[in-house]
């Protein structure tokens, strides 16, 4: 268990982490979401004991199961002008592999994030997806029983995302504790067993996804055209619930009527039921419900 009690850290006069608390409890894939400047990073970084907090504590400390401990920074750390195989060699050296055990675990790692055919090619010729799945495998040569990863798929095509994917929950099935940062709401829900929402420093809620849904005053948010036709009405929506407009194309409702109430005043303004479309929240209707904003606006 990994236990981090009203966690403070501040730079200068700013409060990045205000009283976090969390418990991790071994085998899990826990999941931070935020969006940018929530404090993920910061967290991370003293969680993996790289800086120290101002107030709290982290139990238990380096010297206990925290020694163990696998890093994937947020900015691809990797030599680019030297191979694939050469920059695992260079990690598992400082991770204190050696001779065969190092060749060996070098070779599983590029097979995994599925780069064994790349192995002899110089880093700087690779993807940002690659050079993503090779940072990843650079932190498990070591079997770490505790992965840390800060947003991994930051820019990354989406077969490197779902080759990332695929391995953390090979891994995670395997037994390997995870926490996994990330201001997309789609990974969370994906990939996480537990998701706490952070903010400003501070986590507003924490739970399973069903539990966090749960959260919601309402059941179903509604999408429908944002066109000539629709512009009254959403004004007129606009009061009793929380409008998104997205990219002007679309609006997007989290009522706070009942949605009987809702279609009979389309219906006044003779806007058929078909143009409305129903569906189950995300973690986003959560977000924007505890904090008024939504996870893009924030970006
Ligand atoms: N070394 C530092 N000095 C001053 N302020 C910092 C420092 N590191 C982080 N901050 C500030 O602390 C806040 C939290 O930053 P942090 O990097 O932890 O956020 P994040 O959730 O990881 O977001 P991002 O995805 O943008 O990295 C931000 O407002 C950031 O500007």
């Amino acid at each position: 268990m990994l236990s981090i009690r009203s966690i403070t850290k501040r730079f200068g006069g700013f409060t990045a982490l205000d009283e976090v608390s969390l418990e991790i409890s071994p085998g899990e894939c826990f999941g931070l979401l935020g969006p940018n400047g929530a404090g993920k990073t910061t967290l991370m970084s003293l969680i993996a004991g790289l800086r120290k907090p101002d107030g709290g504590t982290i139990s238990p400390g380096k010297s206990g199961a925290r020694a163990s401990l696998g890093l994937v920074p947020q900015n691809v750390a990797l030599y680019t002008d030297l191979t694939a195989g050469q920059n695992l060699e260079i990690f598992g050296k400082l991770q204190g592999l050696r001779g065969a055990t190092l060749r060996e675990r070098v070779g599983e790692a590029l097979e995994a994030v599925q780069l064994s055919e790349r192995r002899k090619d110089v880093v700087k010729t690779f993807s940002g997806g690659m050079q993503r799945r090779l940072n990843l495998a650079a932190a498990l040569l070591h079997r770490p029983g505790l992965l840390l990863c800060d947003e991994p798929t930051v820019g990354v095509d989406p077969q490197s995302r779902n080759a990332i994917f695929d391995y953390l929950g090979q891994l995670n099935r395997d037994g390997l504790t995870i926490i996994y940062s990330t201001h997309y709401m789609e990974e969370a829900a994906r990939l996480c067993s537990r998701i706490g929402i952070i903010d400003h420093g501070k986590i507003l809620a924490l739970g399973t996804l069903d539990e966090l849904l749960a959260l919601l005053p309402f059941e179903d948010e509604i999408i429908f055209p944002n066109t000539s036709e629709t512009k009254l009405f959403a004004e007129r929506m606009a009061p009793h619930g929380k409008l998104v407009s997205e990219n002007g194309a679309q609006y997007r409702f989290f009522p706070q009527l009942k949605l009987s109430e809702f279609y009979r005043r389309a219906e006044e303004l003779n806007l058929p039921a078909r143009l409305f479309a129903q569906q189950r929240p995300t973690l986003e209707a959560v977000f924007l419900h505890l904090t008024g904003r939504t996870l893009r606006d924030t970006k």
